[in-house]
């Protein structure tokens, strides 16, 4: 029998041997019989509970019709669980939940993940969503999520699921949060080839305020992500058709939903922003000259925020003191790495001016570019921006310059997407970890809706005296 326990007899003796203690326990009939008869049965006490409920049933039918009785009752509340839709969900939701958490339990032993005290990392929560199952557990005395972690790939090849992600609770550190992803929420089971769009929760609703979160993108585990804008930037990149414009758009509609919202656009290529012409401030199209003034106009309206801030003697802008100015950049390159070189230098101090200054100006720069090298995205200018959404790239090296340095070998490069879903990418947010998600989708009808909405919104407040 294996275990350990210092001398003496009192308490369970360990079932994890540990080389280190020299003296092996005895076992007791007592804890012979914790270890390998309780233990083991409570992880099937829903199951068992439910066949005693038939024994008794079955009993009472018997005491009280015979053995037709004793038949007649454990099948009636058997059909009866099966044909009523409630009990029929909660009794498979119960039996579903009993098998993850034995399943859980077995993957954890197998991992070596048992303490001394035959103790393993106890669920405490458990959510199914969309990827898979996403689980509180509690770290049992003696070890840590650290552990949990470090065996995340084991207990991820002993549960037959595509990855297992482990997170330390913030608050807590006697609590993890574990993601066991399942499946690919975003693949197309009946045509791989095609990517699903999923549709943007703000598309059929009314006038809404920027400066709340957007939603942009649900992550593999089903769980919608948000962006908040005010006082971020944001760098989109990507190879061609890879769904920046798309994710673009999003931004774009929520802008346009609020009409306090002002928008100016930069669009090379002409058609990814032309249908928000109507709610767009401004816009200008593959003209570098136009370009560079639009960017000189903006940076005069940055300065004339900062001279209000600095005569109404305050640091930070509310939203009385003006809206909120969108810079949206479709296809950065053309602007900052163009054939005339003097014009782009140009191009490139007003950006990283405006990006760097604007935040607290109110003023919101979103880049998208489809290479986001070193000469076509300044490092100064990179460096700047808050939000990195890298949607799938070509090669590690394009994911790492979005991203940031190291971010592939981390575990994090957007050059593992599968080329064939559209739209998902690697959503970085200062100070967090970049998450895998599929962004929302607006078709054009869709965003020809939004704009409408938009423009009526606009004419509805009209008027207003803004800096
Ligand atoms: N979130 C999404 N859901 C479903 N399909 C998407 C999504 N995003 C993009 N697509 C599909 O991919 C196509 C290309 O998207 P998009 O134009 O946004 O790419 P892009 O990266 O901007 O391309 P380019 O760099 O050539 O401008 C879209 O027409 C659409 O069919």
């Amino acid at each position: 029998m294996s275990g350990v326990q210092a001398p003496g007899s009192v308490g369970l003796p360990p079932v994890r041997q540990r080389p280190d203690l020299p003296v092996r326990a005895r076992l007791t009939v007592g804890s012979a019989l914790i270890l390998w008869v309780i233990r083991p049965s409570w992880l099937w006490r829903r199951e068992l509970a439910a066949v005693g409920l038939l024994v008794v049933l079955a009993g009472a039918g018997w005491l009280v019709t015979g053995w037709a009785g004793a038949v007649a009752a454990p099948w009636g509340l058997a059909l009866v669980v099966c044909s009523v839709p409630v009990c029929r969900r909660r009794a498979a939701r119960t039996l579903r939940r009993a098998r993850l958490r034995r399943h859980w339990d077995r993957a954890c032993r197998f991992a070596n993940l048992t303490t001394v005290n035959d103790r393993v990392f106890r669920i405490v929560r458990d959510v199914v969503v969309p990827g898979g199952d996403r689980l509180t557990v509690r770290v049992p005395r003696g070890s840590t999520a650290g552990d949990l972690e470090d065996a995340a790939e084991t207990v991820a090849a002993l549960l037959s699921v595509r990855e297992v992600r482990v997170r330390r609770d913030s608050d807590r550190a006697d609590r993890a949060h574990v993601d066991i992803v399942r499946r690919d929420p975003f693949a197309n089971p009946d045509d791989p080839g095609v990517s699903l769009p999923i549709r943007w929760p703000w598309a059929g609703g009314g006038p809404r305020n920027v400066r709340d979160p957007i939603p942009v993108a649900v992550d593999d585990m089903g769980q919608t992500l948000t962006l908040k804008l005010e006082g971020k930037n944001i760098l989109l990149g990507g190879e061609p058709e890879a769904g920046k414009s798309a994710a673009l758009s999003l931004l774009l509609g929520a802008a346009a939903l609020d009409p306090s919202c002002e928008i100016w656009g930069a669009d090379a290529k002409r058609v990814e922003l032309a249908l928000w012409r109507p709610v767009m401030n401004r816009i200008v199209y593959g003209d570098m000259d136009q370009a560079i003034g639009q960017a000189e106009d903006l940076i005069k309206i940055m300065d004339q925020r900062y001279e209000l801030l600095e005569s109404a003697g305050r640091r930070v802008l509310t939203a009385a003191d003006g809206p909120l100015s969108l810079y949206v950049v479709d296809e950065l390159r053309f602007f900052t790495a163009s054939t005339d070189r003097k014009a782009s230098k140009h191009y490139n101090a007003l950006a990283v001016d405006l990006v760097a200054r604007g935040r607290a100006a109110r003023i919101v720069a979103c880049l998208a570019t489809q290479k986001p090298s070193a000469d076509v995205v300044p490092s100064t200018l990179r460096d700047l921006v808050g939000y990195r959404w890298a949607m799938r790239c070509t090669t590690r090296d394009v994911s790492d310059t979005i991203l940031g340095a190291g971010m592939a070998s981390a575990g994090y490069s957007a050059a593992d997407i599968d080329v064939r879903t559209r739209g998902v990418g690697l959503l970085h947010a200062e100070g967090g970890h970049p998450r895998l998600c599929k962004s929302f989708y607006l078709s054009d009808n869709e965003i020809t809706d939004v704009v409408a909405r938009g423009v009526a919104l606009r004419r509805l407040v009209g008027g207003e005296d803004w800096v």
